[in-house]
């Protein structure tokens, strides 16, 4: 199924996190704002601190929605008011169709046990318990038995690839490692959301990039449906299923990586996005145009392939591909022009820049 067909797990609708001396002054009951660009700058004027504007999206189930921005851009204050760490100004916040703003306290603790997995930048391991002990440490908060819990935390210390460590206390671990307790921690009560702030941040570069391997290779199999915060935009454009670029406070573009590289909504995405090379983020499935019916070519290459990884081909002279595997969209032709279109493009900013 394409994203687009899944079922919503969570809508935020026109959320918004105020910091000031009065908050709720600047919101009817309703929350209902006509100008949010007017009130921001309002707030502000009055000693106020927007950290999150007007904020909505839709992630479906399955999704991996990242939130990217720079620092001060209000991401983690944004994902926060998801989970109700942070309590929202105005808005809606609806997981499987149920507003969250009105989950009693108790509520909100059961689902925060039971549904949401969080992952941060600083790990947040217990540093007097093994690793065995860690994992299992928010089943123990839910009141399993201690064999279920053992039994579920080895799953998952195997599950991340730290089989035979379970005995290690935190400081005997690598960061890397340590992220990964801290991953399968998260893990441990199977959570329908699974949210992720700046998770690989602390990890140097060859680490990180190990680490994002690791986590497309578990969502593979899990499906969670995620929300991933970074301030990374090579990061962001690695993991995305779609992305929300914020400024501000406020979301400034939301789409998939192609769409925002080849449309961005405004100047500032632009230069953001500038040196994220449009042949390593484009894939074959963004620029297929339906075979309707027509003869497929012999070659057939998967939907989400590169189309970087095409030019030995074409540069050998294949001139198109048939593209298979783009969920229920209908079969779908890569003509060798169309990627050459997109290399003149890349060439043309270039120049540009
Ligand atoms: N408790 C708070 N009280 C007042 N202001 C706050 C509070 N928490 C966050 N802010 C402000 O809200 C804005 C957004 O912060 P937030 O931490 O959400 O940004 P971020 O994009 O996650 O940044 P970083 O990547 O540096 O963590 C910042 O200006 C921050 O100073």
């Amino acid at each position: 199924m394409t994203a687009a067909s899944r079922p919503i797990k969570l809508a935020c609708r026109n959320v918004w996190k105020v910091y000031g001396r009065r908050p709720d002054y600047y919101f009817d009951s309703r929350g209902y704002v006509i100008d949010p660009d007017a009130l921001a700058e309002r707030l502000r004027a009055e000693a106020h601190l927007p950290a999150v504007v007007d904020a909505s999206f839709e992630v479906a189930t399955g999704e991996i929605f990242v939130i990217m921005g720079l620092s001060g851009s209000g991401k983690s204050t944004l994902v926060r008011c998801l989970s109700r760490l942070v309590e929202p100004s105005a808005g809606e916040i609806l997981l499987d169709g149920r507003n969250l703003l009105a989950a009693s306290g108790k509520e909100l603790i059961e689902l925060r046990r039971h549904a949401m997995g969080m992952v941060f930048q600083n790990f947040g391991l217990l540093p007097h318990l093994t690793v065995l002990d860690n994992v299992a440490f928010p089943l123990k908060i839910q009141g399993k038995p201690a064999k279920e819990r053992e039994a579920r935390a080895r799953e998952m210390i195997a599950l991340v690839g730290l089989e035979g460590r379970e005995a290690s206390f935190p400081h005997q671990l690598s960061g890397g490692q340590q992220q990964r307790v801290g991953i399968a921690r998260s893990l441990a009560v199977g959570p329908e959301l699974w949210f992720l702030d700046e998770p690989f941040s602390a990890l140097d570069p060859l680490i990180r990039k190990q680490m994002q391997d690791e986590f497309l290779r578990l969502q593979r199999m899990l499906k969670k449906t995620i929300i991933f915060i970074t301030h990374d935009i090579a990061e962001a454009f690695r993991l995305a299923d779609r992305l929300a670029i914020m400024r501000a406070g406020k979301i400034v573009q939301i789409g998939r990586p192609a769409d925002i590289v080849l449309n961005p909504a405004d100047d500032y995405v632009a230069q953001f996005t500038e040196d994220m090379p449009l042949l390593r983020v484009i894939t074959a499935g963004d620029i297929a145009t339906p075979a309707n019916g027509a003869a497929l070519p012999e070659r057939s290459v998967a939907a989400d392939t590169s189309l970087e990884a095409l030019i030995p081909q074409l540069a050998s002279g294949v001139g198109g591909f048939a593209v298979t595997g783009d969920g229920d969209n209908p079969p779908a032709v890569l003509n060798a022009g169309a990627v050459l279109a997109v290399l003149e493009r890349e060439q043309a900013r270039r120049k540009s820049s």
